[in-house]
Formats: C-alpha cells, sequence, structure tokens
C-alpha cells in the first residue's frame, strides 16, 4: 500500500522555521541581564555598549499575556502611556476579529477560529519593524525572533472568576478559563515556546500591582535600548539636540 506523507505545519513546526539560533541566543543574554539588574542596579553601569546595526529593529517586541481577564489590555494601554518609546498596541484579538483572520466563529466558546497563517502574515511586517505590543491569551504561535519579552500575567482565581462573570461569560468559558489559570497553562505555554530567559511572570491582582508592572516593564525597555547600543530615551536625545541648537 502506498504511503501518503502529508505535510502539516503545526504553529511549533511553523514557528522553528521562522526563529533564528543566533537571535535566540542574543534574546536570551539580554534578558539575562534584566535579571541581574532586576536583583542589583548597580549593574547597569557595568552594562557594555554596543554599536547600533542600522538594520536593527530600534525598539522591542513585547508579548503580554495570560488568562483571559488576568489584566493584559489594563497593562498593555498604561505601558502605551508610560513608555519612553512609541510603541504600537495590537490586542490580536480585536485584530483577527477586525481583519477577518479566522475560519469562523465557534458559538459554543464564543470565540473566533483563529486562522494562523493569516494572523502571523498580517503581524509580520509590524513584528519586524519593532515597537510592539502585543495583548493575546495564547503565545505560542508567535516566531520567537519577533519577540523580545514576554511578560506573563497571573491573577488568583476566585478574583480571575469574578472578574470574568461580570462580563457575562458562558459558565463553561469561565470554568474553563479559571482551570486554565489554576493550572497555570499559559505559563507553561510560553515556557514551551520562548527561552526562559526572557519570560517573565506578574502578579496581576492589584492597582498596585499593575503600577508596579509597569513601572518594571518601562526599566526594562530602557535596559534593552542600551543593551542593543541605542540612547536609553530617545527623548533625551531630542532634548539634548534642541539645547544644542539653541545654545549655538
Ligand atoms: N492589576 C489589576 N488590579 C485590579 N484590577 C485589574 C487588574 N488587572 C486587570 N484588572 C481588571 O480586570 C478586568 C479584566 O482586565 P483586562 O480586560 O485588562 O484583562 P485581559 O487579560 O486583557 O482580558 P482579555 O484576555 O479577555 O482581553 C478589568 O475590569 C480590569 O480593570
Amino acid at each position: 500500500m502506498a504511503t501518503v506523507a502529508v505535510a502539516v505545519a503545526t504553529p511549533q513546526i511553523r514557528k522553528s522555521a521562522r526563529s533564528s539560533r543566533a537571535m535566540s541566543f542574543f534574546l536570551s543574554h539580554e534578558i539575562g541581564l534584566f535579571s541581574e539588574i532586576a536583583a542589583n542596579p548597580a549593574v547597569l553601569e557595568c552594562t557594555e555598549i554596543m554599536e547600533p546595526d542600522q538594520k536593527a529593529k530600534h525598539f522591542p517586541v513585547i508579548l503580554i499575556t495570560g488568562t483571559p481577564g488576568s489584566g493584559k489590555t489594563t497593562h498593555a494601554q498604561l505601558l502605551v502611556q508610560e513608555s519612553p518609546i512609541p510603541l504600537q498596541y495590537v490586542n490580536v484579538g480585536d485584530l483577527v476579529k477586525d481583519k477577518g483572520l479566522h475560519e469562523g466563529y465557534d458559538e459554543e466558546w464564543q470565540s473566533y477560529i483563529v486562522d494562523e497563517d493569516k494572523l502571523l502574515d498580517e503581524l509580520e511586517p509590524t513584528a519586524s519593524a519593532g515597537g510592539l505590543i502585543l495583548d493575546w491569551h495564547t503565545c505560542d504561535i508567535f516566531p520567537e525572533r519577533w519577540i523580545d519579552l514576554v511578560v506573563v500575567l497571573r491573577c488568583d482565581h476566585t478574583q480571575l472568576w469574578e472578574r470574568l462573570e461580570q462580563r457575562n461569560y458562558p459558565i463553561n468559558k469561565i470554568q474553563e478559563n479559571n482551570e486554565s489559570e489554576i493550572m497555570q497553562s499559559v505559563l507553561d505555554e510560553a515556557r514551551k515556546s520562548y527561552d526562559h530567559g526572557i519570560i517573565v511572570e506578574l502578579r496581576s491582582e492589584t492597582t498596585d500591582d499593575l503600577e508596579n508592572n509597569v513601572e518594571r516593564i518601562v526599566r526594562w525597555i530602557l535596559e534593552w535600548r542600551s543593551n542593543h547600543g541605542f540612547k536609553r530615551n530617545p527623548e533625551e536625545t531630542i532634548g539634548m539636540n534642541n539645547k544644542k541648537s539653541q545654545e549655538s
């Protein structure tokens, strides 16, 4: 009997095909530095400044993920406001809906069945350019080379239940998300999909958590810029140039 080989481009296969080993080494190195810096701000002083690569993106891509209701959108919106660099915000769920990047609607789960190829093609130019926050409850489809930081938000499951109830989600959807949070499914998915060094798990239960998390991500952005040979804060550059031109 003839054997027919059927090639199925699973998200994992496609992802590894699109990723680059050199890039993942680079990213793990840079986030390794981030962890050290978080532990000891003095490390900032001895970070080596590299020459900027003209083709390299100037701004990072940050993926904010977590169980629905964990606070991704709330964090992303505050981060856009607080960020020292321009960041484009993409709510992936909204993009799928608005651009029809799906294969239909699942009534039972009240969600769209995402066409992953269409979604990746749509995001590719923006993600490659950098300066992007991706907000999605799942994270394993994005190529590793796109992503510089993965923020996984966590929330106490009873609090999460209340947040989802307030949205009038059907009970099966609340239960599924609740179990997913208890089983830390999104965190595990992130760990399977990205270098552990670029993943940060943050609690999102109070407004203090929100502010501290955003502050921490802003510090990381500045450090990312510095590690890639750019001015930590582009506004500082503008300020300095303006001052110089006024002085001259
Ligand atoms: N750290 C926090 N402290 C207090 N309330 C929060 C916090 N994070 C989120 N919330 C609240 O929880 C609710 C859900 O937040 P949000 O919409 O940001 O979640 P999400 O993860 O983006 O959800 P989805 O994946 O469904 O889009 C909102 O009412 C928001 O105000």
